[in-house]
């Protein structure tokens, strides 16, 4: 397969089981491009962490099939390894010591320069707080100190395990602006996985849903989006629906004709006042105008219904 030169990641049919028995991750092709944020999604259990220790060779590979950076991590292991930070789920922190001997810590040990440890506490705001205990933080700070970690050795790629997961709605607020501000000025290419899309939506550009191991959609955010304007269908019922149907489908892709029913998918509130209108001025009597619609969180919660069928 060609490999696209703006590709971080990619994976080829990447495989994965803990037993031979039992597959966890079946031909996982992923693609994340330079200066993406992606969205890695899936419910609990879904194989999420799994692949990130993949990505990051705590796991290995059974088969090489992961290129990052253009280069194949089997073969380029330390060069590649360099090049990424990450977080799995929660930073172990020493509670306390202070923002700043934790990250003079981990400075140390990977021996990255001392004005570094400056350097990511003004990326992640914490220079006003690096002195205090870091039991005195809020979910947010900790979760801030814990990407500033990962930033030490000035990644171009970051990787995150859940980094809102158990945060509260501020923590992931002030994440959230984190990670896009690295994203923004730095150029950071960012994976992270979450099972909410409702909690990464604000800030991601790419989206991938794994189920049971499988990649089941991925695509940009708006690509989505647009599986989810689809999704949006009035329900009609008038004195004729023969007429009505035939009159509707000059102007609207009408999904379902039938005697007592009519479904037109729509966009917005307005195309809805438009098909009343249109039907109204036919002559026709309306009897049932109803409107079913999907938060974007329902259609990933609805392709995961769907794949497990
Ligand atoms: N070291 C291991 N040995 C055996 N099975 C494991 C191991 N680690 C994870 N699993 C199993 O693999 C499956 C996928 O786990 P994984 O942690 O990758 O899922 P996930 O999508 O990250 O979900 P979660 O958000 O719950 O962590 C789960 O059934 C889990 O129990």
């Amino acid at each position: 397969m060609e490999r696209s030169p703006n590709s971080i990641i990619e994976t080829v049919n990447l495989n994965f089981g803990f037993s031979e028995k039992e597959p966890l991750l079946k031909n996982l092709s992923l693609k994340v491009e330079k200066g993406a944020i992606y969205g890695f999604l899936g419910p609990n259990g879904a194989g999420k962490t799994t692949t990130i220790r993949l990505l990051l060779g705590l796991l290995q590979e059974p088969a090489p099939s992961i290129t990052l950076f253009g280069n194949r991590l089997t073969e380029n292991r330390i060069p590649i390894l360099s090049r990424i930070g990450s977080l799995i789920e929660q930073p172990s922190l020493y509670e306390h010591l202070s923002g700043r001997d934790n990250l003079e810590i981990t400075r140390t040990i990977r021996k990255t320069a001392p004005e570094r440890t400056n350097e990511v506490l003004a990326l992640v705001k914490l220079t006003d707080v690096a002195h205090k205990k870091v039991k005195t933080y809020s979910m947010g700070m900790k979760q801030r100190l814990g990407v500033a970690l990962a930033l030490l050795s000035n990644p171009d790629l970051l990787i995150l395990d859940e980094p809102v997961n158990g945060l509260d709605p501020a923590g992931i607020i002030e994440t959230r602006e984190l990670l896009l501000r690295l994203n923004k000025e730095l150029g950071m290419t960012i994976f992270l996985s979450s099972h909410l899309l409702s909690e990464i939506e604000k800030m991601v550009t790419h989206v991938g849903i794994i189920n049971k191991g499988t990649l089941i959609f991925q695509g940009t955010l708006e690509e989505l989006k647009q599986i989810n304007r689809n999704a949006h269908i009035v329900q009609i019922k008038t004195s004729n629906n023969l007429s009505a149907g035939l009159l509707l489908e000059k102007k609207y892709p009408v999904a379902r004709k039938e005697q007592h029913l009519l479904e037109v998918p729509f966009e917005n509130k307005e195309q809805v006042a438009a098909i009343a209108k249109l039907l109204m001025a036919a002559g026709l009597d309306i009897y049932l105008l109803a409107v079913s619609g999907r938060d974007i969180e329902h259609t990933f919660i609805n392709f995961i219904a769907e794949n497990n069928r």
